[in-house]
């Protein structure tokens, strides 16, 4: 049944597809575990993905399938229950995972951004926006003059869209989709090779979502940034990404084109997400996907997928897949493609 093909190598780490260009982020089995009073909870689990310059790679899955987890263990930001317990995240040459706090201060913002959940919403009420804009680039370059950061400031708010008089302004005189274009501003500010924006358009209109989505496309063309769009979209994500990659329990359990996936997805439970998006078939209706996500707790044994999935084996249930590289830069952890590679 299945639609990729192998291209021989089990160990998705070993080959970082991006495209064929030389990737600028190398994720590589990258492992969260949450230590919580009702147990252990793995929130990442040897997640490992490539990515170019210039690339865009949308990241799905349902509430509670580790996306903001994966966002912010790349950041070093995972705070307590969490840990970071493996892995590396390579820009260029640097392992993030192996620098000191300091060197990891200094790369927030110059090598990589993260635009969280809801950043917006975090603008300081009290402070105006051009003093946030110009405290960001003061904790990384302390030595320049005040008129050259400002010049940096309003730069950055211009390629956004938004006015020079914004850097005067407080976050209560703009608009939903400003303050989040202010937030894109910030992110861009030291030109980081790689910006991670946590569900950038939730909360907006869907007039304004796709401006967001523009703008952020045209600050990568601008800095050539490889961007990790995170969000539930399907819709919206399949208008702008490259590339998708679908989490489940912690899982990477597909990375695949973006029309690879929506025309042939691999694993299951993208089948499950695709055709669960309304269409004119399904006369827009909401077909949803039956049974629950599981709790990280209680992981159900194998797959953890194997419960939902309507093309479970037996072996499903006992054996956990690995991740297995296909043909096309694509990768799935499945073992439906075990069969095929047996045959
Ligand atoms: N602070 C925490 N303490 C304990 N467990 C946590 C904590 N944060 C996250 N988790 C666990 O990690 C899992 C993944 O959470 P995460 O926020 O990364 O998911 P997500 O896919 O980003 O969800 P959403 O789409 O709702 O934002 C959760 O299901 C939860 O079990």
């Amino acid at each position: 049944m299945t639609s990729g093909t192998r291209a021989g190598s089990r160990n998705a780490t070993s080959a970082f597809d991006a495209g064929g260009a030389t990737p600028v982020l190398r994720v590589s089995g990258l492992e969260v575990t949450y230590y919580t009073d009702l147990g252990r909870a793995k929130a990442l689990d040897d997640v490992s993905f490539a990515l170019s310059a210039g690339e865009k790679l949308g990241m799905v899955g349902e509430s509670g399938s580790g996306k903001s987890t994966m966002a912010l263990a790349m950041m070093r930001m995972i705070k307590p229950p969490g840990r970071i317990e493996g892995g590396s995240v390579f820009i260029d040459d640097t392992d993030l995972m192996a620098m000191t706090e300091d060197e990891m201060r200094q790369a927030r913002l110059s090598k990589i951004a993260y635009i969280p959940q809801g950043a917006m919403n975090s603008l300081n009420p009290v402070t105006r926006i051009g003093a946030q804009m110009v405290d960001a680039i003061k904790s990384h370059s302390a030595r320049q003059s005040r008129s050259a950061i400002e010049d940096r400031c309003v730069h950055a708010l211009r390629s956004v869209d938004l006015d020079p008089s914004v850097f005067r302004m407080y976050a209560h005189e703009l608009s939903g989709g400003m303050k989040q274009r202010v937030c894109i501003a910030i992110g861009i500010l030291l030109e980081p090779k790689v910006i991670i924006a946590d569900e950038p358009t939730s909360a907006l209109d869907v007039v304004t979502q796709r401006q967001v989505m523009e703008t952020i496309d045209r600050v990568q063309d601008q800095i050539n940034a490889a961007v990790i769009l995170i969000g539930h979209d399907m819709g919206l994500m399949a208008q702008f990404v490259d590339k998708v990659a679908v989490m489940y329990a912690g899982r990477l359990v597909e990375v695949s084109a973006v029309r690879d996936m929506f025309t042939a997805p691999n694993h299951p439970y993208s089948k499950a997400l695709i055709s669960s998006l309304p269409n004119l078939d399904n006369k827009g209706v909401f077909q949803g996907i039956p049974g629950l996500a599981p709790s990280l707790l209680r992981l159900p044994s194998g797959c953890a997928f194997h419960p939902r999935c309507e093309f479970a084996m037996e072996r499903c249930s006992v054996e956990r897949p690995e991740p297995q590289n296909l043909e096309e830069g694509r990768l799935v952890t499945c073992h439906l493609f075990d069969e095929e590679a047996s045959q």
